[in-house]
């Protein structure tokens, strides 16, 4: 197999075709082989730290060889970045094609043919045992060709991994529009069958030129896809689509993941009657457009007007917002540690919930899904009294997937540093006021954006960082992983920063008395004759006084010693249920090699 160098000076980079949360993609010439490649520059800066990401996606992407799936040739670090080189994609991604030319989405027989590619990646990967978490128009790139492959393996996972790496796949990741319901539950884990359900939304997303809820932020997405039936090809305009692609996209998006077909069998559907060969492809879509780099240039001018018009209406608050504007394509959700909070909650919780009630599902699915809604929602009441995130879901159950533009502006992506402070109280009720605060955008900006179409959603997040409401002058601006952590261990800390105040004002108060008594006992003494009695108590009284100091400060460390217990506590529970998965997922291996159920 031909070796690429790994040298940064055997390449010479061209212009920019495209960029991610946390790479940014060029065009280059391999100087040696007198070759045009790819090279995904990942800025290790901007990776948040996620070196395991990183590895993860290179690793997947070196190993893996199918004419549907982007290889890396070869992989090294230049500076800062880690340099991935691969085949150059001529065409882009089906999503810039879409901006540039086709805004309301492919004709049938070229959605089938797009489809029908990325129905082989997936079942190669599945087959390899790779979960993708991330199929979607974006992800769908082309070559001068026609050829299909897909791409990102970013936050793909392994069903056989263990440890950590298991432990990824009971995260939160992906993109919310095209996320599976179970993916957001986080009950039981997930499989392959999640990358069906991204793959059905896919298919809406080519068909409309968007993929369905993408006008909303992320929160009321995780909602409305728990809550609302599937999306579908349901409308008017969906009357050019045949019963077979209404039908694959429904078996695609059925809620319960073991319903959903295997990629294999998928492969077998009558839909894909439709498809044709690449030449398809590169005689329509291809055929007409400028080269990638003008393209992606013109998509950034465009961006950069919207930006400028919405800055001369003075709304400053979509300023930032390019990521979304330009379509990138993942703002992952991020919120594993509120979801695993709302679970812990469901599960201590024998009760039935507010939604239970309110709602009286019909059947199981909806139950499940109205009960981890509504502890999910109930969990931020518990930590943050006040927040009322019910409007979201009430708005919106009678909804369906309402279609709307996928580059509808959106709010701006503000700074946001994590809130350091030295002193405990001001440190909890700050971060308390600026979570307040946070929630209540959230609903203002929701109960907003119901009446007009063009407002932007209040929360963004995107790529392997979650992002809130934006505030860039605030130094108090707080990201969500930092809201989601503190809303899961505000109430702790509260109460431990409550009893510390306590243990601190009383022995505050009891060096005050002492400090009089002596200053009483002082006066005495000068005006009478000393006293031997009065001296031994006077003694034995600070000896207590010692004593009573020692065995608070021994409280306080008690105090502390509970905490961190149950904390512990916590940790172990959650590896227990970690542990439980994988061993349901080990038994299902072995009774049912090469399909894992839960
Ligand atoms: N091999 C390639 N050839 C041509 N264009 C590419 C190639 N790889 C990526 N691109 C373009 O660059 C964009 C960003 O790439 P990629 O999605 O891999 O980056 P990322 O940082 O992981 O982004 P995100 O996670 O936001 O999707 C793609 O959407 C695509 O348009």
């Amino acid at each position: 197999m031909k070796k690429y160098p790994v040298n940064p000076r055997d390449y010479k980079l061209y212009e920019e075709i495209g960029d991610g949360v946390s790479a940014t993609v060029y065009r280059a010439l391999c100087i040696p082989f007198n070759e045009i490649v790819a090279i995904k520059a990942l800025d290790l800066e901007r990776c948040n730290n996620d070196l395991d990401g990183i590895r993860r996606e290179v690793q997947t992407m070196s190993l893996i060889d199918h004419p549907n799936v982007v290889r890396s040739y070869c992989s090294f670090s230049a500076g800062s970045s880690l340099w991935v080189v691969m085949p150059y994609m001529a065409g882009g991604s089906c999503l810039h094609i879409m901006k540039s030319s086709y805004p309301d989405g492919f004709e049938q027989p070229v959605i089938a043919t797009l489809l029908y590619e990325v129905l082989k990646a997936l079942a190669y990967l599945h087959s390899q045992g790779h979960i993708h978490r991330d199929v979607k128009a974006g992800n769908i790139l082309l070559d001068s060709k026609g050829a299909v492959k897909l791409g990102d393996f970013g936050v793909s996972a392994c069903m056989f991994d263990s440890g950590d790496r298991q432990q990824s796949r009971n995260t939160f990741v992906g993109t919310p529009c095209w996320m599976a319901p179970e993916v957001m539950q986080q009950l039981h884990g997930y499989d392959f069958k999640a990358d069906i359900w991204s793959f059905g939304i896919t298919a809406l997303e080519l068909a409309h030129g968007h993929a369905p809820f993408s006008k909303y932020p992320p929160m009321k997405v995780l909602l409305m896809t728990l809550q609302n039936a599937p999306p579908g090809l349901d409308y008017d305009r969906d009357k050019r689509f045949s019963k077979s692609f209404k039908d694959l996209v429904a078996e695609c998006l059925l809620k319960d993941p073991k319903k959903r077909p295997t990629s294999e069998k998928l492969l077998k559907h009558s839909f894909f009657k439709h498809a044709h060969s690449k030449d398809l492809l590169a005689q329509t879509i291809l055929n007409s457009l400028p080269p990638l780099g003008d393209r992606y240039k013109t998509l950034k001018e465009n961006e950069a007007n919207i930006l400028r018009n919405q800055a001369a209406l003075g709304n400053s608050e979509e300023l930032s917002q390019r990521e979304y504007i330009r379509g990138i394509s993942a703002w992952n959700f991020n919120i594993e540690d509120l979801r695993r909070e709302a679970a812990l909650i469901e599960e201590s919780d024998s009760g039935l919930s507010k939604c239970d009630r309110a709602n009286a599902p019909i059947d199981e699915d909806d139950k499940i899904d109205s009960l981890v809604t509504a502890t999910f929602i109930e969990s931020l009441h518990d930590s943050v009294s006040g927040a009322c995130l019910e409007d979201c879901l009430e708005d919106h159950t009678n909804e369906t997937a309402e279609d709307l533009p996928s580059n509808s502006p959106v709010n701006e992506v503000g700074g946001c540093s994590n809130v350091r402070a030295d002193d405990s109280d001001a440190y909890v009720s700050r971060q308390k006021a600026s979570i307040f605060e946070k929630l209540d955008s959230f609903v203002t900006d929701d109960e907003h954006r119901e009446n007009s179409e063009d407002e932007e959603p209040g929360f963004q997040c995107k790529g392997r960082f979650t992002v809130i409401r934006p505030d860039p002058c605030s130094k108090d601006s707080l990201s969500a992983n930092t809201l989601n952590s503190e809303l899961s261990s505000l109430n702790g800390r509260l109460a431990s920063s409550l009893l510390q105040r306590l243990i601190k004002q009383n022995s505050m108060l009891r060096d005050e008395i002492l400090r009089l008594m002596r200053y009483v006992d002082q006066k005495t003494a000068n005006m009478e004759p000393a006293d031997t009695t009065a001296n031994n108590e006077r003694l034995e009284f600070s000896l207590a006084a010692a004593r009573e100091r020692d065995l608070q400060s021994q409280v306080m460390n008690m105090q502390q010693s509970v905490n961190k217990l149950v904390e512990e506590l916590q940790r172990q529970k959650l590896k227990n249920a970690q542990v439980t998965v994988y061993l349901s997922s080990a038994y299902s291996l072995i009774i049912k090699p090469g399909f894992i159920n839960y």
